[in-house]
């Protein structure tokens, strides 16, 4: 099988610090695929790689089997199209309603005509369970209601696949479980490849079918979840369980503790 996405050799680096220091990726379709890693492993810098937004210093990047970094603008333009995206910061769009937010893309991308997407729109808020939410405004939606409109948006224009970054930040549980299933049932039944970026690691691991950890610039452990699982690795483990601390420190690299007691009020 071939993925849909394949990233070889990716090395990217800002200023002279290594985000990626040679990694291989595959996104298999009809998965969901988790990316995990510390904060500021470069998981959101490796979502704008895929999308071409940021270009890689050296290696490939395929998506359905085109070089991302080969295309001229016009046919990345229409590669992106279909690259559904969920970025933490997606808002809303606020002085329209739920159900305009979602034909903004048809409108803007389509020549449809409105009775066509009126069913389409109707069909993605459907899918996320908020047709009949369709005439609130975004003020009026909880958090976890905004995202779902957000997800109904993103799939507009029947992306191939969808990138989620960081999708239940500042959620309640609740909430949050809603969302991470909703993301493997919009996947199964829209026929999508998902990838999920998210520190929730115990919500993304229950739906994802494959996980990459991210570290130093490196994939430090990648397979299925139940592979992960089994794989004895005091990294993983420190992941999976969601410990604070282990071979992934808590604390930013620096002088210890004492050191800095120890030097007094003079110093900073
Ligand atoms: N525009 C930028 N200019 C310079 N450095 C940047 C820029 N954007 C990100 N970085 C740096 O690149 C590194 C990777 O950032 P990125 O946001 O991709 O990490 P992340 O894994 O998504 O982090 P988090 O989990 O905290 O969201 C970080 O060290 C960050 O400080």
């Amino acid at each position: 099988m071939t993925p849909l996405i394949k990233i070889r050799d990716l090395h990217f680096y800002r200023g002279n610090k290594a985000i990626f220091d040679g990694i291989d990726i595959d996104i298999y379709r009809g998965k969901v695929t988790a990316i995990m890693g510390p904060s500021g492993t470069g998981k959101t810098t490796l979502l704008k790689l895929i999308g071409g937004q940021l270009k890689p210093h050296r290696g490939t990047i395929e998506v359905d089997g085109q070089d991302v970094n080969k295309l001229n603008r016009s046919s990345l333009y229409a590669l992106r199209k279909r690259m559904g995206m969920l970025f933490q910061s997606g808002a809303l769009l606020t002085d329209i309603s739920v159900f305009d937010n979602v034909a903004f893309p048809l409108r803007e991308h389509t020549r449809l005509p409105a009775s066509m997407i009126r069913d389409l729109v109707l069909m993605k808020l459907q899918a996320v369970g908020l047709r009949n939410a369709r005439h609130l405004m975004p003020s009026e939606l909880s958090g976890g209601m905004a995202r779902r409109v957000a997800l109904a948006r993103a799939m507009a224009l029947d992306p191939m696949m969808i990138m989620y970054d960081e999708p239940f930040t500042g959620q309640d549980p609740i909430s949050m479980g809603t969302l991470v299933n909703l993301i493997r049932r919009v996947n199964d039944a829209m026929g999508l490849t998902s990838i999920v970026v998210s520190h929730d690691v115990a919500e993304t691991a229950r739906i994802a079918d494959d996980i990459y950890l991210l570290s130093g610039g490196k994939v430090i452990e990648q397979g299925t979840t139940e592979q992960l699982k089994k794989s004895g690795s005091p990294w993983v483990e420190q992941f999976l369980q969601g410990l604070p601390d282990g071979p992934v420190p808590f604390h930013y690299p620096g002088t210890s503790f004492e050191a800095d007691l120890m030097a007094g009020e003079e110093s900073q």
